[in-house]
């Protein structure tokens, strides 16, 4: 069942269409991968499907909804979150505060969040951090409370803005793992922009590619990474680097 369907939405900023025209559908518990070069409109993408953008053309639908301009805390409200490249967690918080308060966002008392915010915390696994700083905390922990805050939702999309950025080959495999986790044992769909091309190898079902704002294809990973209009216009010459 397609959850998410993206039809035609453009956005530009002052005559650049950094956005143009893209269409894409999402079925319930399958994995997207967006790439492209910098630039290419991925992240204007995310904001006009997460709300945060409103697309001068083109609707977003949510589980058959019309989500189309609603702002960010009512697409999430609707059962879509989404994550940000960069992290700006309340830094004299823990871990624990940071996440109930995404917990309150979407409804509840303080009680009840603490509660589901500790759960979320073991889910990704960063329960020895659970009463620390944010302020302190390595780059690996911040990216799974960026994960945390956007779960405490329970989306049943999630939108991942770069999440192994930053990352070192290491940290990344555990990532991957969660991600694959989450879709596996909570069925969560999950639309990840990503330049790691192993990630988006091993993580998509199916794999967009943005360029100069339009869809320059999309399939499945292996063959897209073999189309010769995407080696051009991003992966260069190089064999794509298989390392996680
Ligand atoms: N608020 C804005 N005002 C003006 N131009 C913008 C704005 N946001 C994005 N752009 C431009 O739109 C184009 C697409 O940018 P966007 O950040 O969406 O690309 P991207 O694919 O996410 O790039 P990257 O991989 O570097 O994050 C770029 O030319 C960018 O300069």
């Amino acid at each position: 069942m397609t959850l998410l369907t993206v039809h035609g939405v453009s956005k530009s900023f002052r005559g650049l269409r950094a956005v143009d025209d893209v269409s894409f559908e999402v079925a319930e518990g399958s994995v997207l991968g967006i790439i492209g070069p910098n630039g290419a409109g991925k992240t204007t993408l995310f904001n006009l499907v997460a709300g945060a953008l409103t697309p001068d053309s083109g609707t977003v639908h949510l589980g058959g909804r019309d989500i189309t301009g609603l702002p960010p805390h009512r697409v999430a409200a609707a059962g879509m979150s989404r994550t940000f490249q960069l992290m700006k967690p309340f830094a004299s918080m823990s871990v624990l505060e940071n996440v109930s308060v995404a917990v309150m966002a979407g409804g509840g008392s303080r009680r009840t969040a603490r509660t589901a915010a500790a759960e979320v915390i073991e889910r990704v696994a960063l329960g020895r951090w659970r009463d620390s700083r944010t302020d302190g905390l390595p780059t690996a922990a911040l990216k799974r409370l960026e994960l945390a805050r956007a779960l405490a939702g329970r989306p049943r999309v999630l939108l991942l803005d770069e999440v192994l950025a930053g990352l070192v080959p290491a940290e990344r495999a555990p990532a991957m793992d969660l991600l694959e986790d989450l879709r596996a044992n909570e069925g969560t769909t999950l639309v990840f922009v990503e330049h790691i091309m192993a990630a988006v190898m091993r993580l998509s079902d199916s794999v967009l590619v943005l360029d100069l704002g339009r869809v320059l294809t999309t399939g499945r990973p292996a063959d897209v990474v073999r189309d010769p209009r995407v080696i051009e216009a991003y992966l260069g010459e190089e064999p794509v680097d298989a390392e996680a």
